[in-house]
């Protein structure tokens, strides 16, 4: 490691000397630790992510960017649909993303590295229970549906299919994530498929360019957002491991979605049919205003433009049909192929935009003192997943059904949406739903018949608690072999040993 010597010259060359400034007063750990921090830091860098971090903050604050001119919704052609196609249609798609995972071809990938700090937890969301019935975890959710897609596939096909869950994490959820995927005995898959890494962080920067100290010897430190994706690829040697697996399409989803449908075979299929290199599902938005990202082409180039950057007016117009004409919500669930990530991970990311992110930073003032400020002082700089849809040579996008797939556990239960209480409600309509289709009927703690009620509302109670293990169905499918003609209590766990318990039945 270099000396303090070389690092107090790097970084009084970097302008950023007032790090070292309480070295005196630190114990010999707290040396170690800060000068293992300020290592990996190289100067040159260092000074360039505080000048630039400043220079956006500068033209964020003078000019906002509005892009209504140079706005296009996705031609239709490249837009495929779950709602509008014909069974057919989907039927080929599944057997195509069927056929490319029972050939081992297919890895999930998933972006774990964020705080979770709109929901007010200290630990990582995946490790966060909505309150189900069960008790699952949403970590426990997706490693069971990761399950069941290869048992279908391989049941398919007859054959053993494996899909690699790779994790990316930061320095703040590797840890605890490591030890619930032990204590919970990788929730049975075998670990050698499941592999995590770490994105990298980077500083926190004060308005006129100087990194942040939050502790007399720590700097102020944040993971560079999910497009921290792309560099943390090459940099873990996951594309190589990808590449020894023989994976060719990756999908890449965000944590907190409880109705994620991991390595969805229609969603794969699509894109495979079509040629695709990247792609994104999307849902229509639930209201003009909805804070989701929308994908459209800004100059004739795909990405995800946020709804703060365009004017109330295009985020309220509708084309003849009705609909919002930017209305595909993007819902953090992409597609790759590996050759895409590889040009990205080793050429083009560096072309990737930077986001500024104006925060409230804790720091240590000259005095030496803790200062937590009432109003944001500090910038955090972000990559954004989604900001490789402009390096794509054909990019397609899949519109899915909200209820049936988004679901995202954003905040507490003090807000309206997007809480445990909302996400626990998604899932639990999705197995009502699924119980009748099937063929069930509930009955109260008294054995009176609870009325069906096929069509709810998103306001109405439901009528009958059901939840379905992902280890008995992936999306629906064959619950009519154990659920057909069956009087089922409510509250109601169907699982393994309750599948076991109603065949003997
Ligand atoms: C940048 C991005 O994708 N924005 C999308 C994200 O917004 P949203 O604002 O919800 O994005 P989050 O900050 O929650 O991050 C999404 C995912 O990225 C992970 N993460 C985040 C930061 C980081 O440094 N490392 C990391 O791995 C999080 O753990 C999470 O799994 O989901 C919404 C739908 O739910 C979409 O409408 C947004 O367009």
């Amino acid at each position: 490691m270099a000396s303090l010597e070389e690092i107090r010259h790097r970084l009084q060359a970097a302008g950023q000397a007032h790090l070292l400034r309480f070295w005196a007063e630190l114990d010999t750990a707290q040396r170690a630790s800060l000068l293992g921090e300020l290592a990996v830091l190289d100067a040159e860098l260092l000074k360039e992510h505080c000048r630039s971090a400043a220079e956006a903050y500068a033209r964020e604050i003078s000019a906002p960017q509005r892009l209504d001119q140079r706005l296009q919704p996705v031609p239709s052609e490249f837009l495929g649909s779950v709602g509008r196609s014909d069974k057919e249609t989907l039927a080929r798609w599944e057997e195509e993303g069927f056929s490319q995972i029972s050939q081992n071809k297919v890895a999930v990938l998933l972006l774990a590295g964020g705080q979770g700090t709109r929901l007010g937890v200290t630990y990582p969301k995946g490790m966060y229970d909505v309150g189900l019935p069960s008790g699952k975890t949403l970590y426990e959710i997706q490693a069971q549906r990761i399950r069941k897609v290869e048992q279908l596939a391989g049941k398919k096909y007859a054959t053993k299919v494996t899909v690699p869950w790779y994790i990316m994490t930061s320095e703040f959820t590797l840890g605890p994530t490591e030890r619930f995927f032990i204590e919970h005995n990788y929730f049975n898959l075998d670990k050698r498929n499941v592999v995590m890494f770490e994105q990298r962080m980077l500083p926190a920067v004060t308005f006129d360019g100087k990194a942040i100290l939050e502790q007399k010897g720590k700097l102020a430190l944040a993971p560079d957002g999910n497009g921290g994706l792309y560099r943390a690829l090459a940099e873990n040697k996951i594309l190589e491991d990808m590449e020894r697996r023989g994976i060719h399409y990756i999908h890449v989803y965000c944590v907190d979605n409880i109705l994620v449908k991991l390595a969805d075979p229609v969603f794969i299929g699509f894109c495979v049919c079509k040629g695709a290199d990247c792609g994104a599902k999307v849902v229509e938005k639930a209201y003009p205003e909805e804070p989701v990202g929308v994908v459209c082409q800004v100059d004739g180039v795909y990405q995800v433009v946020e709804y703060s950057e365009i004017s109330p007016e295009m985020v309220h117009k509708r084309g003849p049909d009705g609909l919002l004409t930017y209305n595909a919500g993007n819902i953090c669930n992409h597609f790759f192929t590996l050759n895409f990530l590889k040009t990205v991970a080793h050429t083009l990311e560096p072309q990737m935009k930077q986001h500024v992110a104006i925060k409230k930073v804790p720091f240590i003032n000259e005095e030496g003192n803790l200062v937590k400020p009432a109003t944001p002082n500090g910038i955090k700089m972000e990559k954004f997943v989604f900001d490789v849809f402009q390096f794509s040579k054909n990019f397609v996008v899949f519109e899915v059904l909200r209820e049936e797939e988004f679901s995202p556990l954003k905040n507490a239960d003090t807000a309206e949406k997007d809480t445990p209480t909302t996400t626990r409600r998604a899932l639990l309509s999705q197995h009502y739903r699924w119980a009748l289709r099937a063929g069930a009927s509930f009955r109260d703690a008294a054995g009176f018949r609870i009325p069906d009620k096929p069509g709810l509302s998103e306001t109405e109670d439901l009528p009958a608690v059901c939840e379905i293990s992902p280890l008995v169905t992936y999306f629906g499918e064959n619950l009519e072999l154990y659920l057909k003609g069956k009087d089922i209590p409510s509250t109601f766990i169907l699982d393994e040993d309750q599948v076991n318990a109603l065949g003997k039945a």
